[in-house]
């Protein structure tokens, strides 16, 4: 199983909209992806990678502070409107029959209170502002085609996601880091990210050149999904499968374990794209194969299941 690499450049940041039948290649490119594995690689999107990397490296400097500092700026677990900022590390886990993740992550969710400040995180706000902007206009451009693909009126996703970066949508740009390994210490079926598929609408996902990642093919078996320079990684999410009657498929992923004590770190950049918190989400065949659900409730729901039930980094930090 090989994922797609589609050629984006005709639609990528900053381009005006290509012709009808450009657009409709891309839709019927995507689209078949999406239907087959779930997965697919878009290059040349108007990402810079060394754009990518210096926003990782800034998030990185972030990641290396002491506990102490960092935990100034955790994400608080009392209160499920406000999702962002920093989970330490296995605080989550995204299978619930494995032990928690050995990952650390920095969430970029609005309404954003916890922004490190500049003295101990300089460049952090102003980088994941700026990528977070790039991220919100390229899932807009991959909806257009998505629709055409599909079949759908023009604007049908668009309409649902009109509010990405503000407090009335729950679209979420992630920093992770996952830092080296000692394989002593790690516990029976403990990896990096356990097997699960994302939540929302879809997800665009930046690697560094460490592997790790690892897709479900149609077999059951886990094949790796490598870092292709200059292509930002893109994937169903749950949501978006329940949308479109499952016409689109959301496909289980995880990250393993680096082969050995070799103190491989990896990096990564995810942007969870969601539907604005009081859309509410209707199989777009008129099937009705799922009943209707808002958008807020669907991701409250599912990030419940995510966390343990453990005393969480927050409890330090009651401010
Ligand atoms: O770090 C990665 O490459 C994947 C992370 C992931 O799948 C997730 O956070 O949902
Ligand atoms: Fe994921």
């Amino acid at each position: 199983m090989d994922i797609t690499v589609v050629d984006f450049s005709s639609f990528g940041l900053g381009k005006a909209e290509p012709s009808a039948k450009e657009l409709q290649r891309l839709g019927s490119e995507i689209t078949r992806a999406f239907t087959d594995i779930g997965f697919v690689y878009l290059k040349n999107t108007g990402f810079q990678q060394q754009n990518v990397f210096k926003t990782m490296e800034i998030c990185k400097n972030f990641f290396m502070l002491p506990r102490d500092t960092k935990i100034r700026y955790a994400r608080a677990f009392n209160n499920k409107h406000q999702r962002d900022g920093w989970i330490e590390r296995e605080t989550e886990r995204l299978n619930l029959k494995h032990p928690a993740d050995l990952k650390e992550a920095f969430n970029l969710t609005f309404p954003i209170i916890k922004w490190p400040s500049a003295k101990d995180a300089p460049e952090f706000k102003g980088s994941m502002e700026s990528f977070f902007k790039q991220c919100d206009e390229l899932a807009h451009r991959i909806m257009k085609p998505l629709e055409l693909g599909l079949g759908l009126e023009r604007d049908f996703f668009i309409n649902k996601h009109k509010l990405i970066g503000s407090d009335s949508n729950p679209t979420t740009l992630r920093a992770l880091y996952y830092p080296p390994v000692q394989k002593s210490s790690v516990l029976e079926n403990q990896i990096r990210c356990g097997e699960h598929s994302d939540y929302g609408t879809f997800t665009l996902l930046f690697q560094d050149e460490n592997g790790g990642l690892e897709v479900m093919n149609r077999s059951g078996e886990y094949v790796a999904v490598p870092y292709i320079p200059n292509t930002v990684l893109v994937n169903i999410g749950d949501l978006m499968q329940r949308w479109t009657a499952d016409i689109l498929t959301s496909t289980m992923h995880r990250v393993k374990l680096p082969e050995s004590d070799d103190n491989s770190e990896r990096q990564s950049l995810a942007f969870f794209v969601h539907p604005d918190n009081e859309a509410i989400i209707t199989c777009c065949d008129g099937s009705n194969k799922y009943p209707p659900v808002s958008s807020l409730q669907y991701v409250e729901y599912r990030l419940a299941g995510t966390y343990e039930r453990k005393k969480s980094p927050a409890s330090d930090v009651l401010d």
